[in-house]
């Protein structure tokens, strides 16, 4: 039987999901159908002629667990080995990350020492915080906060200061919104299980199957703590989109989904700038609420749910600057709400990936990170905020924070409108009502993406490639 499989959207997860999908014997027609100009979605890196990488969306993947080593075994089918540029546990950019609290840099704890001492900006040692896991009660609501559930079991210090920033590190989010269950699911399960979060944790690991390859021994071996490409994680879409290319994948660039119909022999007939085609079934790695406004009438219902998955616009700027100015050595910081809503954090590129410098003289990148939740009641609009205002605020960022009096050599604001997944407190039900929608239904649909199951680029690859096999009745790991 002819079989299409049409892929709408391709960012990492659209292109994952023609990888595996071109492999399947049974699909006679893979077909990728995406709005922009270019593959990749968030993934997008600029290189410059001098040799400069800007990372513009994701900069570093973590090697462990069952999902990263699931992102390296597909990174190796590709032959990129000999392009990863891997950071080792005991590099700075690993060991050292920062918060920025009473105007002042503050070095989280990475040992035992720093954990039994009392350290600025908190009141007590952080190992305290601890004890009260021990002995506070299991949570009675099937989803809370994160910050409701780290005050109720480690106390408010850690949640306004360590929590907080952490969410904005990550999800660009307000912790406060943001639901426990469906941002870190390790945690929830932790406590249902054990009642205390450290023992669950400890007692827990992840039981699926590990996924083996000389390149997954080498990160162990080499103790990897996070990895990116020669020019850029760019490199990776490139890579992906030139393999499912060859492979016969009909890429359909500037070409967004306009409306989607379902037939009256359950296919789907999908709405074009010019024409239509047939397939018979359809991934969506398109944002939750961009899907539901494609959704024909008799969805109503699931493109209500999909409409509440909102997503949080970043400002990112990159400043390059000359010579090496940094007065701290290591990941970047990040700046919790209380101290400056709008300004999420700086990453400190040219620490992690010095290959990404340009070539000739010696400089220093950086990424300042703005807006996120906060973006629209700080800011304004994201349509009329201006890039110099962005930029201004980047600058007096680095000035102010790590002390960088000069002007950059070079600026690229890029605002990266809707571009993270919120996952806020109801997130599952939603999730799980959509999923029994389609299930109820029959409906040829596979919804993929970072809007329902983790927002990380590895979480985005593995979900992909099970959904691909979950199409295709082979068995999960
Ligand atoms: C600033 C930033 C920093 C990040 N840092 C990290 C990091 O360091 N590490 C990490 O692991 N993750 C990071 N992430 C998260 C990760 O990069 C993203 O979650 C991931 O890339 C999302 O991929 P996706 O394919 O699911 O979605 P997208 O990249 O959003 O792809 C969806 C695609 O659908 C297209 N599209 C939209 N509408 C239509 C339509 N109607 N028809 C057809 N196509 C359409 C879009 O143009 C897009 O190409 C970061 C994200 C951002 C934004
Ligand atoms: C300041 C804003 C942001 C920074 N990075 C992101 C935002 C919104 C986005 C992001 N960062 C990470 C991920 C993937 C998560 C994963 O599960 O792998 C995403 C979507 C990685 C990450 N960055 C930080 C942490 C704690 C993590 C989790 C994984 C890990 O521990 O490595 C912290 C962090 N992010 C930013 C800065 C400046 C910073 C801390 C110093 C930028």
């Amino acid at each position: 039987m002819q079989r299409t499989v049409v892929v709408a959207g391709g960012g990492i997860s659209g292109l994952t999901a023609c990888y595996h999908l071109i492999k399947d014997v049974t699909v006679s027609k893979v077909i990728l159908l995406e709005a922009s100009s270019r593959l990749g979605g968030w993934m997008h890196s600029t290189r410059s002629d001098d040799g400069a990488t800007f990372e513009h969306g994701p900069r570093g993947i973590r090697p462990a667990g069952v999902v990263g080593k699931n992102t390296l075994c597909m990174v190796s089918e590709l032959g990129l080995e000999k392009k990863i540029l891997p950071v080792l546990r005991n590099h700075p950019a690993s060991k050292n990350r920062y918060l920025y609290v009473n105007k002042t840099l503050h070095k989280l704890p990475s040992s035992i020492g720093g954990v039994l001492r009392t350290i600025p900006p908190f009141t007590k040692p952080l190992f305290t915080c601890g004890l009260r896991d021990f002995v506070a009660p299991r949570g009675s609501t099937e989803d809370e906060s994160i910050h409701d559930f780290i005050t109720r079991r480690f106390g408010k210090e850690l949640a306004d200061i360590v929590i907080d920033s952490l969410c904005r590190g990550v999800f660009a989010g307000d912790s406060r919104a943001l639901s426990l269950r469906a941002c870190f699911p390790f945690l929830y399960e932790a406590e249902r299980k054990k009642r205390s979060v450290i023992l669950g944790m400890a007692t827990g690991g992840d039981k699926r199957p590990q996924p083996d390859s000389e390149l997954i021994k080498r990160s162990t071996q080499e103790k990897w703590s996070q990895w990116s490409l020669q020019d850029g994680l760019q490199t990776l879409s490139e890579a992906l989109e030139e393999f499912i290319k060859q492979k016969g994948v009909e890429v359909h660039k500037n070409t967004p989904v306009k409306a989607l119909e379902r037939t009256a022999d359950n296919r789907w007939k999908i709405l074009l700038p010019e024409g239509s085609i047939t397939a018979d079934h359809l991934f969506s790695s398109l944002p939750a609420k961009v899907l539901s406004q494609l959704l024909p009438p008799f969805a109503k219902t699931m493109a209500a749910d999909l409409s509440k998955i909102s997503s949080a616009t970043v400002a990112v700027v990159n400043l390059e600057y000359d010579g090496d100015v940094m007065p701290v050595s290591g990941f970047g910081h990040l700046i919790p709400s209380f101290e400056d809503p709008v300004l999420l954090g700086i990453v400190y590129d040219s620490l992690a990936f010095p290959e990404h410098n340009r070539r000739g003289s010696k400089s220093t990148r950086l990424t300042v990170m703005l807006g996120g939740a906060w973006f629209e009641r700080v800011l304004g609009d994201p349509d009329t905020v201006s890039a110099e205002k962005l930029l201004h605020l980047a600058k007096e960022a680095a000035k102010e924070q790590l002390g960088i009096q000069g002007t950059p050599s070079r600026t690229i604001v890029n605002l990266n409108k809707t571009c993270i997944p919120q996952y806020t407190v109801g997130h599952y039900k939603r999730t799980e009502s959509i999923f029994h929608f389609i299930k109820h239904h029959n409906l040829p649909l596979s919804l993929i993406g970072a809007s329902y199951e983790g927002v990380s680029v590895n979480d985005c690859i593995y979900n992909a490639r099970k959904s691909v096999q979950r199409l295709f009745g082979k068995p999960k790991d």
